[in-house]
């Protein structure tokens, strides 16, 4: 059965996406980044082509910016990479990036409505979780699950699964809130109804052809949502 948002009453929890979602993180991730390729000898990328290589976790973000710059074994040279893109992000974490306008009245209704918040992100868990004290929404959130917090990343359903799972919530009462492909196709394979936001990262790809059951402008508009005020709390 296709999940249906018509009742948000029925709603039991929602997992909320990060990056793109929540927090404006491109200006990290360039910063990250390019210091990486400097290091590695490999000339800096544009915001628009890193906008497009976010979303399917920081280790597929290398491989994807040595391919385009014509690296002939990017996977080869992915662990010096790696351990170097660690080091720039974890000091740049935050700096260049800026909680979303709607972002905390979205956190704040889903709150208020007594919904317990899960925050899933392919962000590694050591990027993540500062970040989210940094910006003041750590507390909002009962767990907080990284791009390497299980096997596998979205939009594999796995994560969503396993968080509701943490939750002790049913997956077709658990909302999904996200920005990318990546959280539309986790959700349905979950079985999540799920809400994307229109002013994130997917790729470089309209937003209206990832799966959604919703699109909204801000996260303020959830403050909205008929029957939130409502949920009952099964
Ligand atoms: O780190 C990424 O690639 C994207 O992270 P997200 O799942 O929070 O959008
Ligand atoms: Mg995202």
């Amino acid at each position: 059965m296709k999940p249906t948002l018509r009742n948000a009453s029925q709603l039991q929890a929602a997992i909320i996406d990060l990056d793109g979602t929540l927090v404006d993180t491109l200006g990290d991730f360039v910063e990250a980044l390019n210091r990486t390729l400097a290091e590695l000898h490999l000339p800096a990328l544009g915001r628009a082509q890193v906008e497009r290589m976010i979303g399917k976790g920081s280790e597929n973000l290398l491989l994807s910016a040595m391919a385009h710059l014509g690296e002939p074994d990017p996977a080869a040279r992915l662990p010096v990479a790696w351990a170097a893109y660690q080091r720039h992000y974890l000091h740049v974490n935050g700096r260049f990036s800026q909680v979303f306008d709607g972002a905390l009245a979205g956190l704040q209704a889903l709150r208020d409505a007594g919904l317990p918040l899960a925050c899933v992100t392919n962000k590694p868990l050591a990027f993540a979780q500062p970040l989210l004290h940094d910006k003041g929404l750590a507390g909002f959130f009962s767990h907080v699950f990284g791009g390497d917090s299980f096997e596998r990343k979205k939009p594999d359903p796995l994560p969503l699964l396993k968080t509701c799972e943490a939750l002790g919530t049913a997956p077709a009462r658990t909302l999904m809130v996200g920005d990318s492909q990546n959280d539309g196709l986790a959700a349905r394979a979950a079985g999540c109804p799920v809400v994307l936001v229109t002013y994130g990262y997917n790729h470089g790809e309209p937003i209206a052809e990832a799966p959604h059951d919703a699109l909204v402008d801000s996260l303020a508009q959830l403050s909205e949502w008929p029957g939130l005020a409502n949920v009952q709390r099964a």
